[in-house]
Parts: C-alpha cells; structure tokens; sequence
C-alpha cells in the first residue's frame, strides 16, 4: 500500500494506440499522478512525453520503480503483460480485451500470491457498466435476451469484452433455457450471431463507430431495450482514474470496475 501523499507512479502500456493516448494525457494532468515510463512496439510516435517519462519497446527491459500498470495494447499481448507487471509489483489496471477465463483465474492466482492489487475493466465507461448491471436485473424477469455490440472498424476482437461480460453477466441469473425455435436453421453462414450460453451475441463493425451496446429482451406482447453510447473515448478516462487512484489499496485482482464505484 501506499504512504499518503506520494505520487501515484505509472506505466502506460499500447501508449501510441487510440486509449493508450488517452491515458498518457489523463496520467500527465492528474495532480496525483506521475507517468515514469511507457511501453509500446512502434519507433514512431506523435506523443508528448515529459524527459522524465521512460520509453520502453522491449517488455523484458522494464525496469522502472512504478506503482501501477496501465494496459491498452491487444488481446495477443495483454496476458503476458498482465503476468509481467504483477510479478514486478506493478497493480494492473487492464483495459484490453481478450483475456480467457483461464488467463484471469491464473492472473487472480498470481495476484493473490504477491497480495497485490489489481483490476480488470472490459469497460471503464460508467453507461455501460450501468448497461451490464441493468441487463443483468432486466434477465431475472425477462429471459429471452439478444446482445448487439457496435464498434469502429479497426477493432481486432469480436465479440467485444463487454458484450462477452454482459452475457456471463446475464447467464448467472436466468434460468437455463432454449431460446428461439429449436428447428431453426441458417440460410446464410452465422446470421443468427455468436452463441454463449443460448444468448446471441451480433457484432457490427463500421468507421464513425466508436463503442456502442443494445441488450434487446422480449418476451410475450413486450419488449425491452437497454443501449449504451461512447462517443469520446476520453469518457473511459473517469474511471482509469478512479481505478489508478483506488487499486493500490487492494490486495487481490478485482474483475469489474464496479468493485471500486
Ligand atoms: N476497457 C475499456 O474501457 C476499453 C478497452 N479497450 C480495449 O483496449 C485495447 C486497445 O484499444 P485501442 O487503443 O483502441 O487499440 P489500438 O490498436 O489503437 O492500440 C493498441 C496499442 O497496442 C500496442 N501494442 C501492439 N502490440 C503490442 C505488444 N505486443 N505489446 C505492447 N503493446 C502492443 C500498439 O502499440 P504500437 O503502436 O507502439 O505498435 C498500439 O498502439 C483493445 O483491447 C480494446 O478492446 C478500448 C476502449 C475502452
Ligand atoms: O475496442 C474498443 O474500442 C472497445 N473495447 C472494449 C470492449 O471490447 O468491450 C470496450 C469498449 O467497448 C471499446
């Protein structure tokens, strides 16, 4: 845990990407933070850093004194990274999708081993953390549930983290059920979506996106929709500052941002 008054240090990892800069920018203006170094694969960048911020490409040369770890970078390097900045004490803060159910109970493994505390966020945005919790009270009550997610056409992962943590969220609460007619049968390859646990789950990708979520439930003669919009990616900043300020206190790997709200 940390004294008082002390900086928060910080490391940005995927700092050139779209929330990678974000976070730079969030971590340098925060009173209570300081960004002692940044990783990130690509030589060129546009990003300003202060001559006291570390540039590192390599994950094995990090070798910074720092706090917390901020992670923006891709599914394909997350868990790794994840692995690296516990075992060096620095609590993670996890933005990138794409971690496995396996990959987080070892992560949560690990984190509980060196009591350090950690997070992960399939989304930091407070509409839809609202959304899951929501989706998740909306399920008890009306079962049959569709998940449309929406977002930019540069996104690598399919389906999103939230609408996957949506879904976990809303199979632990209803009951067990077929959904739609048992002798369906898809005229055209995966029209009907993605399938966990009997929920549908639809991916959309366009430019002028940025991350959109509509949990659609019917049941006899109604309807309901739940929809969330992030039009500026700056709207995940709250809560990364929240769970930068917050994590140090904790001494396990929290999965959620709602553990900290
Ligand atoms: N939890 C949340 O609220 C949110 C989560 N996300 C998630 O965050 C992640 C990043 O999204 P976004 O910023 O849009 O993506 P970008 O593609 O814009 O950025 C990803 C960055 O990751 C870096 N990178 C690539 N490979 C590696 C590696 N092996 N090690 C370290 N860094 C690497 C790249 O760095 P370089 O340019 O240097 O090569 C790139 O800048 C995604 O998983 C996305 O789903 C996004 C928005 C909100
Ligand atoms: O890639 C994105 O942009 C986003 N990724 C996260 C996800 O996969 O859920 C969070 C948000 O949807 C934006």
């Amino acid at each position: 845990m940390m004294e008082g008054n002390e900086m928060t240090k910080v490391i940005v990892a995927g700092y050139n990407g779209k929330m990678g800069q974000k976070a730079v920018k969030m971590v340098q203006q925060h009173d209570g933070f300081d960004l002692v170094a940044v990783y990130g694969i690509e030589e060129e960048t546009s990003i300003e850093l202060d001559s006291s911020t570390k540039i590192f490409r390599k994950l094995d040369d990090i070798d910074v004194d720092a706090d917390v770890w901020i992670d923006f970078t891709v599914p394909s390097a997350v868990f790794e990274n994840a692995k690296f900045a516990i075992n060096h004490g620095y609590s993670p803060v996890i933005g990138t999708t794409g971690l496995t159910d396996d990959q987080v109970a070892e992560l949560k493994q690990l984190s509980a081993d060196k009591k350090l505390g950690g997070l992960i966020a399939p989304n930091f945005g407070i509409s839809a953390v609202l959304l899951m919790q929501f989706a998740q009270q909306a399920a008890k009550y009306m079962p049959d549930v569709e998940i449309i997610e929406m977002h930019h056409d540069q996104k690598v992962d399919a389906p999103s983290g939230t609408a996957l943590s949506t879904a976990k969220l809303i199979s632990e609460v209803r009951p067990s059920h077929e959904q739609g007619n048992p002798a369906e049968k898809e005229t055209l390859a995966n029209v009907r979506g993605g399938d966990y646990d009997g929920i549908r789950i639809h991916a959309v990708r366009l430019p002028g996106l940025i991350a959109h979520e509509q949990v659609m439930f019917g049941s006899l003669g109604e309807g309901l929709t739940i929809r969330q919009d992030t039009f500026d990616r700056q709207s995940f900043m709250s809560g990364v500052a929240v769970a930068v300020e917050k994590i140090t206190d904790y001494h396990e790997l929290l999965v959620g941002l709602e553990n900290l709200l």
